[in-house]
């Protein structure tokens, strides 16, 4: 069993309320095969409740119910995994062109038993047209000015991304300010999430786009 603090595991409750067990069987998934198969690593065991799991599965609180919600770039499950454990309202789709990524991850989806959730072997490119979510997320995928054309696009016009980011949000921000409105993105902010629960919250960028919407 993966260690995990007091006031981790209050966190834990608090945002995985009955799905707790599902959460801690992710997390013996993430350091037993994910460690073995180079989808984590070893180092990170230590810290995958409070640096991995909690501060993804933090960011489910900027998320609308009942919403489809794309991953991009999922890895190991990060942030995806997360939210369709805490969130079984939300239907997920998780999109990674890794295959042995891939596998991975179909494979702790069974196990765990979750049936809302659909693993793309695919590139964000790709899966345009193919996915139509009402939020994207992503978590160090890349860059914001160039995570914007990777993540916009499957929204089809209107919806929001929420990508978790760290202290350089706001400059990130300024750098893709010109992009991310050419997208269609009407209002980009920095959400600092989990500060009630966590030692180190989450700090997400949220872009609200609504293609149909004009910019003053
Ligand atoms: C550094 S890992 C991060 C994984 C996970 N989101 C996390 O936070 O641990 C970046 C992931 O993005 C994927 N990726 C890179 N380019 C991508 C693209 N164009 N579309 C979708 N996924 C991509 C990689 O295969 C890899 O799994």
């Amino acid at each position: 069993m993966v260690d995990i603090t007091a006031a981790e595991l209050k966190a834990a409750e608090a945002i995985f309320g009955d799905r707790l067990e599902l959460a801690e069987r992710y997390v013996e998934h993430l350091a037993t095969s994910g460690t073995e198969r180079g989808l984590i690593g070893p180092r990170e065991v230590p810290r995958l409740w409070s640096r991995h799991v909690l501060n993804c599965a933090v960011i489910e609180r900027e998320i609308a119910r009942g919403s489809h919600v794309a991953d991009v770039g999922s890895g190991a499950g990060l942030p995806g995994l997360c939210l369709a454990i805490a969130r079984p309202d939300l239907e997920l789709t998780l999109i990674e062109p890794l295959e042995r990524r891939v596998i991975w991850l179909q494979e702790v989806v069974d196990d765990l038993g979750l049936t809302n959730v659909t693993v793309m072997r695919t590139r964000a490119e790709l899966a345009v047209g193919m996915v139509n979510a009402d939020v994207v997320t992503a978590r160090a995928v890349s860059a914001l000015s160039n995570l914007a054309g990777l993540t916009i696009p499957l929204l089809g016009g209107k919806g929001e991304v929420v990508a978790i980011k760290g202290r350089s949000a706001g400059e990130e921000i300024e750098k893709a300010a010109k992009a991310i409105r050419k997208l269609g993105g009407v209002q980009t902010s920095v959400v600092v999430v989990g500060e009630d629960l966590l030692e180190e919250p989450t700090t997400v960028v949220r872009i609200i786009v609504n293609k149909s919407q004009k910019i003053a």
